[in-house]
């Protein structure tokens, strides 16, 4: 994993599969599948709402990282304690909402500080799957990369390790940012994939090329009649385009 601060100057960038299917069978078939290629997978709602920490336990046990995807967003109270209940479990990334606000993130740093884990935290941004429209039915009037950009301002000064955010505004965090913050990136899709109901979206390449660290990919992986193929394929294209 390129935790490494120095990964976007170097343009290293991981691959998150996005395990957003309904049942753990199908989760372990995937990751079958796949063999040792995935460094890191995403559990979201869908499996952890099912499964809990066992699954995350079960799934670490084959040597990947996990990237607990709960967008955690309640008062600073719940919050940290949500995260002190998490913290024995074997997490690298886990993400809570930005708009919980600075006073949520602090609160959420200091309760992962005080346990004593070392799971990184991230402030999800403006959601991939919101545009301009969307912000606006929601009292938002900024554009997504503005808004984005505000939230990340505010979400990393409060104790965020990193944020999550379309690749659309990968090369802006990193101009305002530098090169230190954690840039978790969904909304991937490889040319001819459908968008679906991500809004905000990027080809792998360009997406790693831009200074993201890590790429959340679901559907065109978990979906696909050939997920291998089509994992070495976005391999393939990430390190084609940035040698
Ligand atoms: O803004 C966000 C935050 C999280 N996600 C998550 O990423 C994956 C993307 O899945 P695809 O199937 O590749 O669209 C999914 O698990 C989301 O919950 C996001 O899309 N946007």
């Amino acid at each position: 994993m390129s935790n490494d601060p120095t990964a976007a100057t170097k343009n290293l960038c991981d691959i998150i599969v996005a395990l957003d299917v309904p049942a753990k069978e199908e989760a372990t078939h995937i990751l079958d599948r796949l063999e040792d290629r995935p460094k890191c997978v995403k559990i979201g709602l869908q499996l952890f709402t099912r499964y809990g920490p066992s699954l995350v336990e079960a799934i670490a046990s084959r040597g990947c990282k996990i990237f607990l995807d709960l967008k955690l967003h309640d008062i600073p109270n719940t919050v940290a304690h949500a995260i002190e209940s998490l913290a024995h479990l074997p997490i690298e990334l886990l993400t809570i909402h930005g708009l919980g606000g600075p006073a949520m993130i602090r609160a959420a740093a200091e309760a992962r500080d005080r346990t004593g884990s070392s799971m990184k935290i991230l402030a999800v941004t403006i959601l991939t799957s919101m545009d301009e429209e969307q912000m606006s039915a929601v009292g938002l009037q900024d554009s997504p990369k503005e808004g984005a950009k505000r939230l990340a301002k505010m979400a990393l000064a409060a104790g965020a390790d990193g944020i999550v955010c379309s690749a659309l505004e990968v090369e802006t965090m990193r101009e305002e940012f530098g090169p230190e913050p954690i840039l978790v990136v969904p909304g991937i899709r490889p040319s001819g994939f459908e968008k679906g109901d991500q809004k905000r979206v990027m080809t792998p390449g360009e997406a790693a090329k831009a200074g993201s660290t890590h790429l959340v990919i679901g559907r065109p992986i978990v979906k696909a009649a050939d997920p291998v193929l089509v994992y070495d394929q976005i391999t393939e294209e990430i390190a084609a385009t940035t040698k």
